[in-house]
């Protein structure tokens, strides 16, 4: 790039960047523009900026590929495909996990010095706070496959690349990860680019139905195509399916096209409520041949055609057995006798927490702090006790303290003890502190997000040097230490709040860990009868939940998780004959539950039923009209903060724009 086309850039970012709101200008797209903004107003970036493209150390991209080693596995051959596809045009291809770092790399080995000076290579990160607008980053902002080509980058730095990267989603619609592929030189026009985009959208949606059917291959998983011919191909449109036909995830498609692109309205349906299939016949069938089956949806009798891919342990021993009609499961010992729940038992059959049990006993004996992230209820202390009985230190205490529910002004004794008289109203022969006690042990910080900030420097110095001085006293005792935090905050924000200290967090933060919230188990169902069978102290299954009763247990959102879901069952139990739960026996909030508003509105939209609807509305399907309401219903309950709906909602906010547009939404300020 010549000196007068750099300052050309400079002066374009920084001119339409002076615009006061994200629309059209002449030269810039719009969501280009509002990175631009973005990158400049949030993240003080400076275009003009010639530093190089931050790599992780050699360390640190270790640590980062081992957290991601499951998806790398998975994705890998899917970018490799897509290599082989654009390498004889100047291409290189990225596999970045969700921190846009980049893990994997394919590109020509002659080039290398140039790449990496590019950054175009691993360990390269990609974010938008540190480059400013990159495709990379700004797909990840956007939640959206996008091409910045050229002088759409914000650093001039960047200015010569053309790069576009797509979204790689897990089977709950949250990001994995984004593959990449880029050029060092191209054509002026973007147009150039738009095959490149196909194509790496086509590689995410590939690696994402890898991904879904890795997650789900111990479940059954329907593929559903609007075409006989290609259904035996078509990898999109899925849906995992537990032994009972209940349906546990949806992928993308599945949930654009049969749930208006919500979540949650999939989750918990049974299968037969969706389509007139009988899912006995279907698994009958199943695994005989690539069989096609034709379907109909309930709501409006559209035909698809469908095939069903078996639970990988069934399809080994050639089916023979429906799995619901499995023999009873006699409760493990440890249930009945009360005894701490195992990591296994804790993971149950859900994925994302048997991925955790995974990689959690990696780290068993290393001495690394384990931080657990998660909602209320979500077993977090259950979780770190398992942890501890899981080690080599099970027989040595286990110490817990809770930061939130003891007085501030009482941590500080609880935590590192005291001496006699070492203050007013101290105990006369002194106290031993937490930390001493779980010597050797586990010390299992509660709430750690409530952690007084004018301790934290206490408590970084304890796990540094390992040793700690009494109040009252001045001699240090070495302490064996092995923390594990647990929290519902988001540590990260509060570091940029200025509320928790950044050199604690990573102190406390060996790894971490996000425990899912009920409504998100891939295995609630099974959870269900497990916790029922703690409640009651009998064997799994002893006690029967009919099948009204199991739907709105499983589609309730449970804002206590697993505590409330105790709770719950505790009354049902209370209430029940008891050998069977029923509707009835369910307490209010959840026997009376809305049903969401798409499942309400696709019931009331079927065809015997369909009411007359407004002219305008009439060019809409009754999935539209349904998401409509989704949406007006949301906005009105936020105010019409428009980030807030999309995130209720599940979509993202630049998708929640176009809906908006689409459906004329008019905000009341705007009428
Ligand atoms: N897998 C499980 N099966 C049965 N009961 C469980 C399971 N996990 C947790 N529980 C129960 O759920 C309740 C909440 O668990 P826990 O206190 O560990 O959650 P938490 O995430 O630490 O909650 P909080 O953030 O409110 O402190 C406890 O009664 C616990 O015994």
């Amino acid at each position: 790039m010549t000196l007068l086309n750099k300052k050309h850039h400079i002066e374009k970012v920084y001119s339409a960047v002076a615009q006061t709101n994200c629309a059209m200008t002449d030269s810039v797209d719009a969501p280009v523009l509002c990175s631009w903004q973005r990158s400049m107003n949030q993240h003080g970036i400076d275009p003009a900026d010639a530093a190089q493209v931050r790599i992780l150390t050699e360390r640190e991209f270790k640590e980062q590929a081992e957290a991601a080693e499951d998806f790398l596995r998975i994705a890998r051959p899917g970018v490799r495909d897509l290599f082989h596809q654009v390498s004889a045009h100047g291409y290189c291809a990225l596999l970045c996990d969700h921190n846009v770092t980049t893990l994997d790399w394919l590109g020509d080995d002659q080039q290398v010095r140039e790449w990496k000076k590019a950054g175009l290579y691993l360990g390269s990160i990609w974010a938008e706070e540190e480059e400013g607008t990159c495709a990379v980053g700004t797909c990840l902002v956007e939640k959206r496959p996008i091409t910045i080509h050229k002088g759409e980058h914000y650093r001039v730095i960047n200015a010569e690349l053309t790069c576009s990267a797509a979204p790689i989603l897990n089977p709950f619609g949250e990001m994995l990860g984004l593959v990449d592929i880029s050029a060092l030189h191209s054509p002026a026009s973007k147009d150039s680019q738009y095959f490149a985009l196909q194509l790496v959208k086509q590689t995410a949606r590939l690696i994402e139905a890898a991904y879904f059917y890795h997650q789900f291959e111990d479940q059954w998983v329907l593929c559903i195509c609007n075409n006989r011919e290609m259904a035996v191909v078509n990898r999109t449109c899925l849906l995992a399916l537990g032994g009972d036909g209940i349906v546990l995830a949806a992928d993308q498609t599945a949930r654009q096209q049969f749930g208006g692109g919500i979540y949650k309205t999939m989750i918990g349906r049974d299968i037969e409520d969706i389509f007139d299939i009988k899912f006995d016949q279907l698994i009958d069938l199943a695994g005989k041949s690539e069989m096609v089956w034709p379907i109909r949806t309930i709501t409006n009798g559209a035909y698809y055609f469908a095939t069903l891919r078996s639970p990988q342990a069934i399809a080994l021993k050639s089916i023979q057995i429906r799995p619901s009609q499995k023999t009873k499961v006699t409760p493990p010992k440890e249930l009945s006798a009360a005894e701490p729940l195992s990591l296994d038992l804790l993971a149950g059959a859900d994925h994302r927490l048997k991925e955790i049990v995974t990689r959690i006993k990696r780290v068993l004996d290393k001495n690394i702090p384990i931080l657990l992230n998660g909602e209320t209820g979500t077993g977090k202390e259950v979780f770190a006790r398992a942890i501890h009985n899981a080690s080599s230190r099970a027989n040595k205490p286990f110490v817990a303290i809770n930061c939130a529910s003891i007085p501030e002004s009482l941590i500080e004794s609880e935590l590192f003890g005291y001496k006699p008289g070492a203050f007013t109203g101290a105990l006369n022969k002194g106290m031993q502190g937490k930390i001493v006690q779980s010597n050797g042990g586990t010390l299992f910080l509660d709430e750690i997000g409530d952690m007084p900030t004018s301790l934290q420097p206490r408590l970084l110095r304890v796990l540094a040097e390992k040793e700690i001085t009494p109040l009252g006293s001045t001699s240090p005792v070495p302490v064996h230490l092995n923390v594990i935090c647990a929290t519902h905050r988001n540590i990260q924000d509060m570091v940029i709040e200025g509320s928790f200290r950044e050199d604690l967090f990573y102190r406390l933060k060996g790894i971490s860990f996000v425990l899912p919230p009920l409504r998100q188990r891939t295995d609630l169902a099974q959870l269900i009868q497990m916790a029922l069978a703690i409640e009651a102290k009998t064997e799994i299954g002893a006690i029967s939940i009919d099948k009204e009763a199991l739907n709105l247990l499983t589609r309730y959102d449970w804002p206590g998780n697993i505590r409330q879901l105790r709770n719950v069952l505790r009354y049902a139990l209370a209430m029940s004959d008891g050998d069977r739960i029923t509707s009835t026996n369910l307490p209010e909030e959840v026997a009376n539950q809305e049903r969401p508003a798409l499942l309400s509105h696709i019931e009331t939209s079927a065809p015997k039923k369909m009411q007359p609807v407004p002219q305008r509305e009439q060019s809409w399907s009754p999935m539209e009209q349904a998401e409509r309401t989704i949406i007006l219903e949301s906005l009105k309950k936020h105010q019409w903060q428009v980030v807030k709906a999309a995130k209720e909602i599940g979509i993202g906010r630049s998708t929640l724009y176009r809906k908006i547009e689409k459906y004329d939404i008019v905000p009341p300020n705007k009428r």
